[in-house]
């Protein structure tokens, strides 16, 4: 009988693996190395507009889950991929659904980016509010 592993080996090779995935994700996805240069801009404005420390919360919330979606979507059309690797009806709908999804949460989260920052905008280069 294989000698079980440790709990704690068991997680640090659930981490290794998770970093190898995230590490995939990064070097050969051009939808998330897009969200990552977004999110760098977004902080950057973060720091010009001086944002309070509750707006950088919701700031960096909103952007690990647009990265975190547009990671699953990727998952999920690998998975299509590899379980029906020809054209198909029902897997182009199962890629567009994984793909609305990230586009639903992008839009809310441009909705939360304009209100957090058109007031600052509007104060700092107008002179209003
Ligand atoms: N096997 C398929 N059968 C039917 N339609 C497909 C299939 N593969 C892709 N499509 C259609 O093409 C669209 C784009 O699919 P694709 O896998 O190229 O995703 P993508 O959004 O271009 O992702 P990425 O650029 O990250 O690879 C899907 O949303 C779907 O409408």
């Amino acid at each position: 009988m294989p000698k079980k592993e440790s709990f704690i080996i068991n997680r640090l090779k659930s981490i290794a693996y998770a970093v190898n995935g995230a590490c995939i994700l990064i070097r050969t996805e051009a939808s998330l190395q897009v969200q990552i240069v977004i999110g760098f801009i977004v902080t950057f404005a973060g720091y010009y507009y001086a944002i309070s420390p509750t707006e950088w919360l919701i700031q960096i919330g909103v952007i690990g889950i647009v990265i975190a979606l547009e990671g699953l979507n990727t998952a999920i059309e690998k998975l299509a991929d590899f379980v029906h690797p020809h054209q198909h009806k029902e897997i182009g709908v199962i890629k567009d659904i994984a793909a609305g999804a990230v586009f639903l949460f992008a839009i809310i989260a441009i909705i939360m980016g304009l209100i957090i920052y058109i007031p600052k905008v509007f104060k700092i280069h107008f002179g209003l509010g």
